[in-house]
């Protein structure tokens, strides 16, 4: 399969998975997927209120003052009349009959004369005779939305604006999507936790990072479990766990001690993706067990494993979250990028100021290149031609 078909072939997968929804309190929703449309239960400002300090002016200069307006004030039932004004706060309820709002910096109180003790407001000098204009530093009722207007869609990650935007619209809970429990098998005799790896030993690069970026991804990290290369411990692994989407690493080639093609066949697990045409992350998998979880088969080289993931573990998560698919950026080349493989060829790169240049030591065992990356271009068969720009990997990191 061709990596641009991989990607939404899983995302369509993950949203094809049953979904559980729950509700949470603003404080809680950061971060969160939305499940219903947010519809305002208010217009926005609720009433017209100044948008700055000053007076509230109706009619002509001079103004004769009247009583200060401020915010949280109930809203007057006195008209503004023709000649008077009243300071007004940012935010307070503009009276009926304002003209606009002339600036606290606009305007001065003088005396009227010796006998009149009111103050009167004139503008200031080098203050335009128009100014304020009609309805000037007003914001008039429902100017952000009306009552019951769509706000939010479902599917949406609730970022900090659109929390804030839930809250001043009246909401103090939403409904948000469960997050799905993942678990991670992580395959591998010669695979040591901590500490230096010994001869024929590697140290494990996924368990100290994956469940937090999994956890960034939305999901709930059930288990994390290891294993040895070893055909009847992956499949009691497998079959024992309750984990609605499970990622492996390791054992997915057709090596001696791969078993995860046999351990998937003896659970009479179906095979959706068996190999995407991509440089690296080639013998990646994704199964639907006999239950109907899903199993995404990383391969275990560290660069492969961590691309597959930001490939398609990312938006398979999504669909299963019931987010879209998040659509590749864009760069621009330093350099031409050759791709003979006849494969998506995923590039790390650093930016500079010709454009993107590749990282050094891109192996698909190693990490340096993609630790000191900035990006991840997406190379097609017969490559990338600067300056035109090219496809770019959302990155989960
Ligand atoms: N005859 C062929 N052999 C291989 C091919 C091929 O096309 N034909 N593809 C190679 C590629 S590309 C990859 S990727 C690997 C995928 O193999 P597996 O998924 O079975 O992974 P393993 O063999 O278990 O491990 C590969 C490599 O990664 C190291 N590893 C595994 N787990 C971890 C971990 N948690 N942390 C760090 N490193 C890990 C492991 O020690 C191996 O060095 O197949 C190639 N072979
Ligand atoms: O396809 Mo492998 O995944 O290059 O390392």
């Amino acid at each position: 399969m061709e990596w641009l078909e991989a990607r939404a072939t899983v995302h369509r997968r993950g949203a094809e998975m049953p979904r559980a929804t729950e509700f949470v309190a603003l404080t809680d929703a950061v971060g969160r997927t939305l499940a219903t449309t947010v519809r305002s239960l208010t217009a926005l400002p609720s009433f017209a209120s100044s948008a700055m300090d000053g007076w509230a002016v109706s009619g002509d200069e001079p103004w004769i003052l009247g009583e200060p307006i401020l915010a949280g004030d109930p809203p007057t039932m006195t008209v503004l009349a023709p000649g008077t004004a009243r300071p007004i706060a940012t935010g307070a309820c503009v009276p009926a009959g304002t003209h606009g709002i002339l600036r606290s910096e606009k305007g001065e109180l003088v005396s009227a004369s010796a006998a009149v003790t009111v103050p009167t407001l004139i503008r200031s000098a080098h203050t335009g005779a128009h100014e304020p204009a009609l309805g000037e530093h007003v914001r008039a009722r429902g100017e952000e939305c009306g009552l019951d207007e769509r706000m939010l869609e479902p599917g949406c990650v609730l970022t900090v604006p659109r929390v804030a935007l839930a809250a001043v619209t009246g909401h103090d809970t939403l409904t948000v999507t469960t997050p799905p429990a993942v678990e991670l098998l992580l395959l591998g005799t010669e695979v040591i936790e901590s500490g230096i790896p010994g001869p024929g030993q590697v140290r494990d690069a996924y368990s100290p990072e994956f469940p937090a970026l999994l956890r960034g991804l939305g999901v709930r990290l059930s288990d994390l479990r290891r294993l040895p290369d070893d055909l009847e411990q992956t499949i009691d692994a497998i079959r024992s766990s309750t984990a609605e989407l499970v990622i492996s690493t390791g054992g997915s080639a057709r090596g001696p001690a791969d078993h995860l093609r046999a351990a998937l066949t003896a659970l009479r697990a179906t095979v959706l993706i068996d190999g995407v045409r991509m440089r690296p992350g080639h013998p990646v998998m994704l199964a639907r067990l006999a239950d109907g979880r899903l199993m995404l088969c990383l391969p275990g080289n560290p660069l492969a494993a961590m691309l597959v993931l930001a490939s398609l573990g990312m938006p398979l998560i999504d669909g299963m979250l019931g987010r879209p698919l998040v659509p590749l950026g864009r760069v621009a080349l330093a350099h031409d990028i050759a791709n003979l493989s006849g494969s998506t060829r995923l590039v790390a790169y650093r930016f500079t100021d010709e454009g993107a240049v590749p990282t050094a030591r891109q192996g698909s065992g190693m990490l340096r290149g993609l630790a000191e990356a900035d990006g991840v271009a997406v190379v097609p068969p017969g490559g990338a031609c600067s300056p035109e720009p090219v496809a770019t990997l959302p990155l989960p990191w």
